[in-house]
C-alpha cells in the first residue's frame, strides 16, 4: 500500500518533469523565432545566419548539451559582429538606414547574448535530470537486488528451518529487513523527490523570467522598428519605410505587376519658412503630408522623401490613371486653408509621374519621376508632369 502510495508519487514527479522540459523547449522555441526575425531584418547578408540557426534547431531537437549548443552560439555571434563589419557606409545606402541596420544588430547581439546565458541553465538543467534519472534507476535496481535476495535467503532457511518456531522467528525477521530495505528507499526517494521539487521550482521562475524579459524585448524591438520607419513631423513613413517597400515593389513589378512612381514637392516652400517662419513651414508639412496620405489611402503608398519632398507607389495603376490622381492632389493642396498671422496663404505643391519598367531599378524609376518633377517646376508649379 505504502509502495503505492511512493510509485504514485513518483510517476506524478515524472510527468511534472516532462512537462517542465515542454516548457523549456516553448521558449527555446521563441527565442529562435525572435532570432531569426532579427536576422531576417539584416538580409541579404545573413545566410549563414540561418544555417546556424537550422543546426541550433536540430541541436535542440536532440539531447541538448552546453558543450553542443556554446560553440552554435559563439558561431552565431560572431556571424552577426561580421555582418556589422560588413555593412558598408557607402554602399549605396543612406547613413540613417545604415544606423538603424547596426542599432538592430546590436540589439540581436544583446539577444543572443541572453539566449546563450538562458539555454546554457536549461541544458545543465536537463543534464543534471538526466543524472537524477540515472540515479534513481540504480536505487531501484538495488532495492529488487536486496529484496531478491531476502527472499532467497529465506527461502534457503525454511527448508533449513527444523522446527514451527525457528521458521516463524526466521520469516518474521527477514520480512522486517525487506520492510527496512523499502523504508530506507522510500526515504532516499521522498528526499531526492523534494530536492526535485525545489529545483523544478527554481526552474520555472527563470523561465517565467526569461519569457517575460523576451516579450519586453520583442515589444520594444517592435516599437523602435516602427519609430525607425516613421517620419517624426508628419508621422507618414519615412525614406527608410519606402526603401523597403520598394524591394517588393521591384520584385512584383518583374514579376509582371503594374507600378508608378510620384515624387511631389511643396512649390516654394523656403519662402512659407522664410516669411512665416519655420514652425508654420512645419505646419504646412504635417498637413500637405497627412492630405496625401488621405487622399491616396488604398490607392498608393505615401512617404516623406525628406525635406519638402513626397513619394507615393501607385500599386496596379496605370501612368495615365497615376497622373489623373496625381493632378487631383495638386488641386486639392491648392484648395487647402492654411492661415498665417490671420491672413490666407495658398500652398501648391508639383509632381512628376511615371511608370516603374520590369527591366529596371527602383532607384532609377524615382530619378525620372523626380526629373518629371523638375519639369513641372520649371513649367510652371503648381502641376503634374509625366515622363
Ligand atoms: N520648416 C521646415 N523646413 C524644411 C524642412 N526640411 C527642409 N526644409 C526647408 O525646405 C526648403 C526647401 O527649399 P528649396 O529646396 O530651395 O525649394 P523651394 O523653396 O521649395 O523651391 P521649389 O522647390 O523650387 O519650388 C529649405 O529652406 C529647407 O530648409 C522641415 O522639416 N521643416
Amino acid at each position: 500500500m505504502e509502495q503505492d502510495v511512493w510509485e504514485r508519487k513518483y510517476h506524478l514527479a515524472l510527468e511534472r518533469m516532462e512537462r517542465d522540459e515542454r516548457e523549456f523547449r516553448a521558449v527555446e522555441e521563441l527565442l529562435r523565432r525572435l532570432s531569426l526575425r532579427l536576422a531576417a531584418l539584416v538580409r541579404p547578408a545573413g545566410g549563414d545566419i540561418e544555417a546556424l540557426l537550422e543546426r541550433l534547431t536540430s541541436e535542440l531537437r536532440g539531447t541538448p548539451s552546453p558543450a553542443s549548443i556554446e560553440p552554435l552560439l559563439e558561431a552565431l555571434a560572431e556571424a552577426v559582429t561580421r555582418m556589422d563589419e560588413a555593412l558598408p557606409p557607402d554602399a549605396g545606402v543612406d547613413a540613417a538606414t545604415v544606423e538603424a541596420l547596426r542599432a538592430d544588430i546590436a540589439r540581436l547581439q544583446d539577444l543572443l547574448a541572453m539566449v546563450s546565458a538562458r539555454l546554457g541553465d536549461m541544458t545543465r538543467y536537463l543534464a543534471a535530470e538526466l543524472e537524477e534519472a540515472r540515479t534513481e534507476e540504480g536505487g531501484s535496481r538495488e532495492l529488487d537486488a536486496r529484496v531478491r535476495e531476502e527472499m532467497r535467503a529465506l527461502g534457503e532457511r525454511t527448508l533449513a528451518a527444523g522446527d514451527l518456531a525457528s521458521l516463524q522467528a526466521e520469516v518474521s525477521q527477514r520480512l522486517s529487513l525487506i520492510d527496512r530495505h523499502f523504508r530506507d528507499y522510500r526515504d532516499r526517494e521522498d528526499a531526492r523527490l523534494a530536492a526535485y521539487r525545489d529545483r523544478a521550482e527554481r526552474m520555472r521562475d527563470r523561465v517565467e523570467e526569461l519569457e517575460s524579459q523576451a516579450s519586453t524585448l520583442q515589444d520594444s524591438l517592435r516599437r523602435e522598428h516602427e519609430l525607425a520607419l516613421t517620419d517624426g513631423l508628419t508621422g507618414l513613413p519615412n525614406r527608410l519605410a519606402y526603401e523597403r517597400r520598394m524591394v517588393e515593389v521591384e520584385r512584383e513589378v518583374r514579376e509582371g505587376a503594374m507600378a508608378c512612381v510620384g515624387a511631389f514637392d511643396i512649390d516654394h516652400f523656403k519662402s512659407i519658412n522664410d516669411t512665416y517662419g519655420h514652425a508654420a513651414g512645419d505646419a504646412v508639412l504635417r498637413i500637405v503630408g497627412q492630405t496625401l496620405a488621405r487622399e491616396l489611402d488604398g490607392r498608393a503608398f505615401v512617404a516623406r522623401y525628406g525635406g519638402e519632398e513626397f513619394v507615393a507607389v501607385f500599386h496596379r495603376t496605370s501612368p495615365a490613371d497615376a497622373e489623373t490622381l496625381a493632378q487631383g492632389l495638386c488641386a486639392t493642396v491648392e484648395r487647402l486653408a492654411f492661415h498665417a498671422s490671420s491672413k490666407p496663404v495658398t500652398v501648391t505643391m508639383s509632381g512628376g509621374i511615371t511608370r516603374f519598367e520590369a527591366h529596371e531599378r527602383a532607384a532609377d524609376a524615382f530619378d525620372r519621376a523626380d526629373r518629371a518633377l523638375y519639369a513641372a517646376k520649371r513649367e510652371g508649379r503648381n502641376r503634374c508632369v509625366r515622363l
